[in-house]
């Protein structure tokens, strides 16, 4: 990403550095003909000599005025640009990330390198670049005009100590680079921490666990602000470090200046000249220290970005997809699954079968894997042992955006966006017919709750739907997941928060009317499931049982005991 924003604008920082060259230059004319002025009025016969050189200070201030507004444009315009093209390229990688990525990363730990790594390396691309610019040449230009237009004895004396500047510098590059990136650490961290509590905000609510939640974010906070300090301190020392060695300079140049005026080896305008050139040297000298402070804190920043850059999605598409239509016949056969970077397999062997227009639930144990094979043939996590085929095809040689336009999964987890209720039934739609909309609505059994809400399909549902009951929310992503006409629909234990009859109502309805649809539903409620085609059971990540529900009652198997115990409890 940063190699292709240089190519993109290499010439603006070309130009941009330029103008700020000439403004240098320019800058640098001054003292000279503030020099010449003065001294023409020690031997005044003419006062059109001085005015020519005022009028040439004006210019050159009007040179200036027009310089700045071009380093501005190409410099601060270009690192302005990083930061739409830096967020562009870090939103669609991350999109393109698999989910692998985002069960690792929080979204505050996400937001952290939308905000405040950006902004770092914008800087060193702005300011960093001007700083750097200004540091380099005017110091080596302001030393070039001292030695030759005033006296070089008192060039060389006056500037001894300044070396020491880019030792001081080079010393404590390294520090501010590695404290810079703990402080970027750490904010993520904090970032993290700080959205997920506002996310669970009901749930620490409702636990009344405030205090707690209170030190843990006091615990982080402290740490962010414990590696800032960490890193001013490092500033703390190296500053006044800097500013001393510049001020020595100015130290020397009085000291063995003055008497050189009084000797008449130098006279007072060339001296005066050569303070105004000293202290015009202080300030880029001192930038090195600014500048390797904005370098250094850029450099981490840009390591985070990189490090983000470099995933790579465990989920592999294919570089020559197989082309796929419809879905026909999903298959797995001896499927077995354990998470990235864990040890436990969390399918084992599994061979499941689904054919087209059939009906087929998944049950079993909680945790028994029954989630993880459904996004596994829904292409969201990848197949390392075994294999899973659609119509026959190897799943590793289709393009997951193929597969999931043809899936429409239901999660367990609902969620809606802050919008209105025909924009979150109709999400995934470029353009969608309303009535669709009302009759996606009414298949999923929640038209009635809509109906009641105060702008019916316009009410806004509050951030993730919290205005909205469990179970209206679920229904709507229900809706939602029907808005497109897929060939396999999902559902993975996506009703359990409406009542049983509610549940058996939505599925018999949706067995109806999409007839031709392949539909597979993840539950607990067994009885929903009298007129699956197929059932799985699973317990562990093996399948302990399959059949109709009732060859499972004649097994009396696990499917057995959990039916007559859910009769006993009355679900
Ligand atoms: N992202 C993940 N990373 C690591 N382990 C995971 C992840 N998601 C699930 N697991 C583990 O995999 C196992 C199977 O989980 P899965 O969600 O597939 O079970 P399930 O049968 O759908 O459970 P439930 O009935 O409770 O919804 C569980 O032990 C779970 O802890």
């Amino acid at each position: 990403m940063f190699k292709e924003f240089l190519k993109k604008r290499w010439h603006f920082y070309i130009f941009g550095i330029i103008s700020l060259i000439i403004i240098d230059l320019l800058q640098l004319f001054v003292p000279k003909f503030v020099a010449k002025a003065v001294n023409a009025l020690q031997t005044i016969k003419d006062i059109n000599e001085v005015k020519t050189f005022v009028l040439s200070i004006l210019a050159l201030a009007f040179g200036m005025l027009i310089g700045r507004f071009w380093w501005r444009y190409f410099i601060m315009g270009s690192s302005r640009y990083f930061d739409y093209y830096a967020k562009k390229n870090l939103f669609d990688k991350i999109l393109g990330l698999d989910m692998f990525f985002f069960d690792k990363h929080r979204s505050g730990d996400i937001m952290a390198y939308f905000t405040n790594d950006i902004a770092t390396v914008e800087r060193m691309l702005g300011i960093g670049v001007v700083q750097l610019t200004d540091a380099v040449f005017m110091s080596s230009m302001t030393v070039f005009f001292m030695a030759t237009s005033t006296n070089w004895k008192l060039t060389l004396i006056a500037l001894s100590p300044l070396p020491g500047i880019i030792l001081i510098s080079a010393l404590f590059g390294k520090l501010i680079f590695k404290r810079s990136r703990r402080v970027q650490d750490v904010y993520s961290e904090l970032s993290g921490y700080t959205e997920e509590t506002m996310d669970g905000v009901r749930i620490i609510k409702s636990f009344s666990i405030i205090p707690k939640i209170e030190e843990l974010f006091e615990e982080r906070a402290r740490k962010h602000f414990d590696a800032t300090i960490s890193l001013i301190r490092v500033w703390g020392v190296m500053w006044p470090l800097v500013h001393f060695v510049g001020t020595l300079a100015f130290f020397l140049a009085l000291t063995v200046g003055g008497p050189m005026v009084v000797k008449g080896t130098v006279t007072l305008g060339d001296y005066l000249a050569f303070n105004s050139y000293i202290g015009m040297l202080i300030w880029p000298l001192t930038a090195y220290g600014m500048v390797m402070n904005v370098i250094q804190q850029g450099r981490a920043s840009l390591q985070r970005l990189r490090e983000l850059q470099s995933v790579q999605p465990f989920v592999v598409e294919p570089e020559n997809p197989v082309k796929l239509e419809h879905i026909e016949v999903i298959e797995t056969k001896k499927l077995s699954f354990k998470y990235p970077e864990t040890d436990r397999f969390v399918l084992k062997n599994v061979d499941f079968s689904v054919k087209k227009g059939q009906f087929v639930g998944i049950v079993g144990t909680v945790g028994s894997g029954k989630s993880t094979l459904v996004k596994i043939i829904s292409k969201l996590y990848p197949v390392e042992n075994g294999q899973v085929f659609i119509n026959g095809i190897d799943i590793n040689h289709l393009h997951s955006r193929d597969i999931r336009k043809l899936i429409s999964y239901v999660p367990q987890e609902t969620f809606l966006f802050s919008n209105s209720v025909k924009e979150n039934v109709a999400f995934a739609m470029e353009e969608y017919d309303f009535d669709k909309v009302k009759e996606m609505v009414k298949l999923s059994a929640v038209e009635e709750d809509v109906e009641k809400f105060p702008k019916k399909y316009d009410t806004i549902v509050g951030q993730r739907g919290v205005m909205l009951s469990g179970g209206q929310k679920q229904r709507l992503t229900i809706a939602r997941a029907l808005m497109r006409d897929a060939d396999v629909y999902i559902f993975d234990d996506c009703l359990s928060a409406v009542d049983p009859e509610t549940e058996q109502e939505i599925i018999e309805t949706l067995r109806t009317k999409m007839k031709g649809s392949t539909m597979i539903i993840i539950t607990h409620r067994l009885k929903i499931l009298q007129s699956a085609d197929i059932i799985y059971v699973l317990d562990q990540g093996q399948v302990v049982e399959k059949g109709t529900h009732y060859e499972l009652l004649r097994n009396e198997g696990l499917y057995a005991r959990m039916y007559k115990k859910q009769l006993v409890l009355g679900e």
